[in-house]
């Protein structure tokens, strides 16, 4: 890690105007790994994407690939590689073309060219598919043409943006495991912007959550549900939910909420403690609520509400309930262990305080 690793940026900064699109964000990406920045639309991720690929300056900051500053070097000059969400395959090229293009232009011999097109098809899935036009591909097979046509090249560094987004939700559920071992296959390092925060968990070991320009946490996928350091990464990571209420007891790190309707609550306090007797949300994840009954555990806290909803959904199905005007959501298991709960039936919602976290308000 440091600045010989694949891609060190310090305090990058790009204003457009007086708004700073990317603000002070530093990263380290070491070599072979899958970095991924989430983030909401217009929070940055794709000035900074442009920052990385040369296609634009910082005003701050410097940007070293490999332990070269990159700052003055253009785009073609960077040992990095771009596959965009809408990928221009030349239509009127066979898949062996699209993929031979970067090495014609690198002067590569055609017969290696012919050796590392065949290669590379191999290794996406795609053996033996030289011939055929982009037109004849499925929308996955053209991505992973997209893919094959970068990684032919070598690149030190592989930047995708949003690369799945134009596909439909199924195949792109199967993309993202493809990708995953696709670069693990390769090793070659990736730097993957999303705002989906389900491809950015399950491809990443690394993830950025950016937000207004900044990075708000950078940490392993399990990492950020588990221990979130900011409300919007506990709001934007997973689905949460979140209570509102006063602060009015801090003990062991747990602290204790009085909610409008004066019921009290507990959870684990974040980072950012608010004062005793200000505003304080408690977020609690779904699955860690459970259905109160007989064998609730005297540490529990638990608040009663009215079941709104039971949303089938396989094995995501839920409970929407009501307490005291806020919305909960929990997980009901498909096994057969869930209660039957009609609409408007009263249950109580358990929770082990220390699966909670309490945060000064933020914007989620
Ligand atoms: N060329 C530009 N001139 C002025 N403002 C810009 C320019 N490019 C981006 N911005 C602004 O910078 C901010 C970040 O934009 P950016 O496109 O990087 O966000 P994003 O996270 O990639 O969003 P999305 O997911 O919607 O693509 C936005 O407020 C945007 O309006």
């Amino acid at each position: 890690m440091g600045i010989e690793s694949d891609l060190f940026c310090s305090n990058l900064v790009r204003r457009f105007g007086s708004n700073a699109a990317v603000d002070h964000v530093s990263l380290d990406v070491p070599a072979g790994t899958f970095f991924s920045i989430l983030g909401p639309s217009g929070c940055g991720k794709t000035t900074l994407l442009r920052l990385l690929a040369g296609f634009d300056r910082p005003d701050e900051g410097d940007i070293h690939i490999r332990g070269a500053r990159m700052n003055d070097v253009p785009p073609n000059r960077r040992p990095v590689n771009m596959v965009f969400q809408h990928l221009a395959l030349f239509p009127t090229m066979s898949v062996g073309d699209n993929i031979g293009y970067g090495l014609k232009r690198q002067k590569v011999p055609a017969a290696e060219r012919r050796t590392r097109i065949a290669r590379v098809l191999e290794q996406v899935g795609l053996p033996g598919m030289e011939n055929r036009n982009p037109g004849e591909l499925s929308g996955g097979q053209r991505q992973r043409v997209a893919l094959a046509r970068c990684l032919v090249l070598e690149p030190t560094l592989l930047l995708l943006d949003e690369p799945l987004g134009a596909l439909d939700l199924k195949l792109r559920e199967q993309m993202k495991i493809e990708l995953k071992h696709l670069q693990k296959a390769f090793g070659t390092t990736f730097v993957y912007i999303t705002h989906d925060q389900s491809e950015a968990m399950v491809m990443s070991d690394q993830v950025a959550v950016m937000k207004d320009g900044r990075f708000d946490q950078v940490a392993p996928p399990e990492e950020l549900y588990r221990e979130p350091a900011t409300p919007f990464v506990a709001g934007f990571v997973g689905d949460n939910n979140r209570l509102t209420g006063e602060l009015v007891a801090v003990q062991d790190g747990l602290a204790e909420l009085r909610l409008d309707d004066g019921s009290m609550v507990r959870g684990r306090l974040g980072q950012s403690s608010p004062p005793i007797g200000e505003r304080a949300d408690l977020f609690i994840r779904p699955e860690s609520l459970v259905l109160g009954g007989d064998a609730l555990r005297p540490d529990y806290s638990a608040l009663r509400a009215s079941v709104t909803a039971t949303l089938f959904d396989g094995a995501n199905s839920r409970l929407e309930a009501d307490s005291a005007g806020q919305t909960l959501y929990a997980r009901l298991p498909q096994d057969g262990s869930a209660p039957r709960l009609r609409e408007g039936a009263g249950v109580q919602l358990a929770w082990d305080p220390m699966l909670a976290r309490v945060f000064a308000p933020g914007a989620v």
